[in-house]
């Protein structure tokens, strides 16, 4: 194994491949572009590149020729197809079976250098299996008591074949965690597929999961499997469940009850057994109540309920997964892990990580190609995790977090987010302000500046509980 991932990219605009060559200019990744795809293709077969990123539409041979031709000597080269949705479904038609990822243009770099580097790591495994025992891919690192509580519902849910919904914010490791339920249940033995709900176009999604016929719609030139068919026997772990369109909830409800669904344009039902496992970052009782969730879905995934915390409420995790995501980049770059001064370490513990484990995952990746010893100095951090105070009110100050919120929820593509945050801020003040008078209403009202019928008022919407006592 090399330590430098080598990237082909094919795309005939000259300002895309400008972007993505700036993006990928990374230490550990070699990059090669290339306007057309039949000279693309010639270097490709030559020496195999560990990702290919293509176009679809090009003068001369496309994209899907390209895929095509690549599948025949080289089916395991993870493809990244950046194409406009309507060319989406032909791509994957033609990959089938193939390791695909889409990047939807116009896409954002940061995204595209993630869905690379995911790119490779795929490939790696898949050259060196040896090199990755058997359950260490769901390998989870947890001391805090709230992992034990994670933990403990793993082991309890072993046996069952019991849908589940995970909850958590976005790099929790809401994903790893139901790889773990799927490895440690009686289905181990058969596929584990993956889906985000937030990444698919709403027009693809009801192909993406249960199918289509030949001839469904324009663009569908063949029969294709979908995701439920593809993980019969095995999980399906649909993120972002929050995000499912109201007609795919009305279809899944209707796969959930009779275990059997129709692919697009099909007559024929298909049978499948299939576990779920749900995740989503967002509260999903409130999208219930703003009738954007289908409550009767709803009850039937949230049989078992999985929360995990922010990394910053289990900081005690955090030199250990340091420590654990160190040392993976050492092997992933094939160089000596990078050990953590006792300084940096204390100080890695107290900053606010608002993206969770996958930032701190990828600040020991950054570390490990950036560090210029061997031992990590609170100096070799990136400049905006090195200064503590400045990370610190951006924590503690509540603003400071709001503005992180909301940051990170538009980020997500969340919208109307007042309707997500301003009931929640009033919820805050209404319970404090009632902690302070002793749950006495008239008073709390008054220490709010609202008059008694308003308080009453929004006791109702936001704390039904408390309305009528
Ligand atoms: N407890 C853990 N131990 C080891 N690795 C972890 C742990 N939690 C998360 N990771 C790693 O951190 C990264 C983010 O985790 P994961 O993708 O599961 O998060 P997620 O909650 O599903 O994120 P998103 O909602 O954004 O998809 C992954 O690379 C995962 O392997």
């Amino acid at each position: 194994m090399t330590d430098v991932a080598r990237i082909v990219i094919v795309d005939d605009d000259r300002a895309i491949r400008w972007v993505l060559e700036r993006a990928l200019a990374q230490p550990d990744l070699d990059v090669q572009s290339f306007e057309r795809a039949d000279t693309a293709l010639e270097q490709i077969l030559r020496q195999p590149p560990d990702v290919l990123l293509t176009d679809i539409r090009m003068p001369g041979l496309d994209g899907l020729d390209l895929m095509a031709r690549i599948r025949e000597s080289h089916p395991d080269l993870p493809v990244i197809v950046m194409t406009a949705h309507s060319d989406l479904d032909s791509a994957v038609a033609s990959y089938q079976g193939g390791a695909f990822e889409y990047l939807p243009k116009p896409f954002d770099v940061d995204e595209a250098l993630a869905l690379v580097r995911r790119g490779v790591a795929h490939a790696r495994e898949r050259r060196t299996p040896a090199a990755v025992p058997e359950g260490l891919s769901a390998e989870i690192i947890g001391e805090a008591p709230a992992m034990q509580e994670v933990f403990r519902a793993i082991g309890r849910l072993s046996q069952s074949h019991i849908t589940v919904m995970i909850n958590g914010e976005s790099g929790t490791g809401k994903e790893r965690v139901a790889q773990a339920l799927h490895q440690h249940s009686p289905r181990h033995g058969g596929p584990f597929i993956a889906l985000n709900m937030a990444a698919i176009p709403k027009d693809l999604m009801e192909s993406e999961l249960f199918g289509h016929e030949k001839g469904a719609f324009t663009g569908a030139t063949s029969q294709r499997r979908g995701r439920f068919e593809q993980s019969d026997g095995g999980t399906l772990f649909l993120d972002e469940i929050g995000d499912m369109p109201a007609e795919t909830q009305t279809r899944l409800l209707r796969v959930l009850a009779d275990g059997e669904f129709y692919r697009v344009g099909g007559h024929t039902p298909v049978k499948v057994d299939v576990r779920i496992i749900a995740a989503t970052h967002q509260h999903l009782e409130r999208l219930v109540e703003d009738g954007r969730f289908r409550e009767d879905l709803f009850h039937r995934l949230n049989v078992i309920r999985i929360h995990l915390p922010r990394l910053s409420e289990r900081r005690e995790d955090i030199p250990r997964l340091a420590q654990h995501f160190l040392a993976d980049a050492a092997k992933e770059l094939a160089t000596e892990p990078k050990v953590l001064t006792q300084e940096a370490e204390q100080h890695l513990t107290q900053l606010p990580w608002p993206g969770n484990v996958r930032q701190l995952e990828n600040t020991c990746r950054w570390l490990t190609v950036m560090a210029s010893g061997r031992e990590v100095l609170v100096e070799d951090l990136p400049p905006e995790l090195r200064d503590i105070e400045g990370t610190e009110s951006a924590g503690g100050d509540w603003r400071g977090a709001f503005r992180e919120w909301a940051d990170r929820a538009l980020a997500a593509g969340h919208t109307h987010l007042l309707e997500e945050a301003v009931p929640d801020f009033e919820r805050i003040l209404i319970e404090t302000a009632l902690k302070h008078t002793g749950g006495r209403k008239g008073e709390a009202a008054e220490l709010l500046g609202w008059g008694r019928n308003t308080l009453t008022r929004k006791l109702k919407v936001l704390l039904p509980a408390l309305a009528d006592e």
